[in-house]
Parts: structure tokens; sequence; C-alpha cells
């Protein structure tokens, strides 16, 4: 069994006649510590099958497993215990709570889960050992990011899941977010799913899977991985 697995998956929005069709008859499979990019342009569904993946919406219908577990079946405080403990999240604009300091903001996410790194360790990962004390608008976007990263990792996931994570960076800045990821998932292990419209990040993928108006195009295993540091755009 893969570990994860979209069964024909739909998801439609809002209760009026003509409801909007985010997600058409997905299946695709992942395997476990793979690196995966999912692209698609703007509108293709993108965002919203993360949402499922991560435990943040309810399909309409179809089924997805993550490590054997139906997460489309989970009760609610079995779901708020799957997005705790098992995913860790990135999104494009950090979303790092502004008063507390870098390390704060890691400890607090590390304190509710079972497993978790110690957050010095998690920001040491990411090289920023000696920013614990800087509160979120000291640091470059770049560090806000990795101080995300960091934050994302110290709950040990099973999954990391990350929304167009250089999509407020500059390019040298992305590059080098890119790296991180791609090393920590190699040294930990863990799967990796990070949605774009940036073409240009697929070849450094294991997988790359493309959708298209909700509906999957494509979904290949890459056979030759290119370094983040060698690709461009
Ligand atoms: N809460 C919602 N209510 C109604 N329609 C929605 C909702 N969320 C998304 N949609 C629609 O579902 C479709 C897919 O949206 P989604 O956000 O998943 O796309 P995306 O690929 O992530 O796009 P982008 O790259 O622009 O973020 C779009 O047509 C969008 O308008």
């Amino acid at each position: 069994m893969a570990y994860i697995e979209f069964d024909h998956v739909s998801k439609l929005y809002g209760t009026s006649e003509v409801p909007v069709r985010a997600l058409n008859d997905v299946s695709f499979s992942v395997e476990k510590g793979e690196f995966c990019v999912l692209l698609g342009s703007s509108g293709a569904g993108k965002t919203t099958l993360l949402n499922l993946l991560g435990g943040m919406d309810a399909v309409t219908s179809g089924s997805i497993l993550v490590d054997g577990a139906e997460v489309s079946a989970l009760s609610d405080r079995r779901l708020v215990d799957y997005r705790r403990h098992d995913v860790g999240f990135v999104f494009q604009f950090y979303n790092l709570i502004p008063n507390l300091t870098a390390l704060e903001n890691i400890e607090i996410a590390a304190q509710l889960c079972k497993n978790p790194i110690d957050a010095p360790t998690a920001l040491s990962l990411v090289g920023l050992k000696d920013r614990g004390g800087h509160f979120p608008a000291q640091l470059s976007g770049g560090e806000q990011q990795r101080v995300a990263i960091a934050r994302a990792l110290a709950k040990n996931p099973k999954l990391l899941l990350c929304d167009e994570p250089t999509g407020a960076l500059d390019y040298e800045t992305g590059k080098g977010i890119l790296k991180l990821l791609h090393r920590l998932s190699r040294e930990h292990h863990t799967t990796v799913m990070i949605i774009t419209h940036n073409q240009a990040i697929a070849p450094m993928a294991d997988r790359i899977i493309r959708i298209r108006s909700g509906r999957i195009q494509s979904n290949e295993r890459n056979k030759a991985v290119i370094p983040a540091d060698q690709i461009e755009w």
C-alpha cells in the first residue's frame, strides 16, 4: 500500500445550484519519504488538495489514506490529533506569531506534540541556532521561513505540507529554502508535498504531480532528480 492514497476524491464548494467542483475524481498515490511537487496554475485545485490531505477540510466523496489510516473518515476529535501530531505545515507567508521569539514560536507548536524535536535542535537544523531570541520582525523573509520550517519539523511530522513556500521570497533565498527542504526530507525520511505554480521546481522532486481544473493530468516518478541549487527560473 502506498503512503498517501487519494481514491476518487471529489470536493465541491458551495450550496448553490451550481457548486464549484474544485477537485474532480482525483486518484493518485505517493510513496513514503518522497519529495513531491504538485504543479498547477491558479485555481487548479492545489490548495484544496493540500487542505484535504492535511485534514483541514472534508472530502465531498472518495477517500484519502495516509500511512494506512483513512483521514477522510476520521471524527473531528481524531482529525485534530492528526493535524497536531502527524502533519507539519509551511505556508507562503510564514504565519509566525509576531510577539513571540523564534524559539518560542517553535516551542509553542512542539509542546502540543507527542514526540517533538526540542526547539533549539529544530532551530539548529535550519541554521538559525543563534537567532532564537529574535522576534519575527527582526528576521529577514528567508529567516522567517526557516523558523516556520523549524516549527513544522519540531512536531516530528509524518508529512510536511508546503504551500508555495518560496512564493514570498527572492530567487536566491527561495532556492536556499528548497535546498533546505530537500536536505531535511532526505535526512529525516519525511514525506514532503510542495504545491506551486512554478514549473522550474519540478526537476528536484522525486515525484511530479500535475493538476488542472480539478483533475490529475499526470503523476510521474522523476528518474533524474536535480539538486535544488542547479535548478533555475
Ligand atoms: N471556500 C471556497 N468556496 C468556493 N469556492 C472555492 C473555495 N475555495 C476554493 N474555491 C474554488 O475552487 C477552485 C480551486 O481552488 P484552489 O484554491 O484549490 O486552487 P489553487 O490551485 O490552490 O489556486 P492558487 O494557486 O491561485 O492558490 C477555484 O475555482 C476556487 O475558486
